[in-house]
């Protein structure tokens, strides 16, 4: 069931365009960050309520997803990653494809096994990483 309420649009433009033109076209434009697949993750706002959308780069691997809470290698986690944790059921967009999903952060070996292909995906994470004491978090999505 797609989550319902009042979406409130980031406070980043370049975010909330690039989600703009994702929407408005279908799931056929700004589907990329330099060339690399992108998709949008719907969250609900953890203190809000709010409808929160989030583009983020695409970790796929027979049907299942894992988003990366990067944010550049900064200090600290991106907020959508506390939106996830206090309710896992989102939304993915992919491309034209839209999917309930429900979210689980991964550790251990399945997070090294998840990192590999996100690091696969976008190279840059890596260096995110390496930027940063904090460990960044994987969550798999999973189909309802
Ligand atoms: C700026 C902040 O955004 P954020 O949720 O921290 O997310 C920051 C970024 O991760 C987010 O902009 C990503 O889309 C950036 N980003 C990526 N970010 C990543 O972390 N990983 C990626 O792989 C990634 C890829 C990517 C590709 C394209 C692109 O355009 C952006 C990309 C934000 O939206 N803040 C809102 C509040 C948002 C919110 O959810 N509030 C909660 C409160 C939550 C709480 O405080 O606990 C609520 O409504 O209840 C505000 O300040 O008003």
């Amino acid at each position: 069931m797609p989550l319902q309420g009042e979406y409130v649009p980031s406070p980043t433009q370049w975010v909330r365009d690039q989600v703009e033109l994702y929407e408005s076209s279908g799931g056929t434009k700004g589907t990329t960050l330099r060339g690399m697949p992108v998709v949008v993750l719907t969250t609900r706002g953890a203190k809000s309520g709010k409808i929160r959308k989030s583009p983020l780069m695409r970790v796929e691997h027979e049907g299942s997803y894992a988003i990366v809470a990067s944010l550049g290698g900064a200090p600290e986690h991106p907020v959508w990653y506390h939106n996830v944790l206090a309710d896992p059921h989102v939304e993915l967009q992919d491309g034209p494809q839209k999917a309930d999903m429900v979210a689980r952060e991964v550790t251990g070996e399945e997070k090294a096994f998840w990192w590999d292909k996100a690091v696969e995906a976008f190279p840059d994470y890596a260096d995110y990483q390496a930027k940063t004491d904090r460990v960044i978090p994987v969550l798999v999505l999973e189909k309802v």
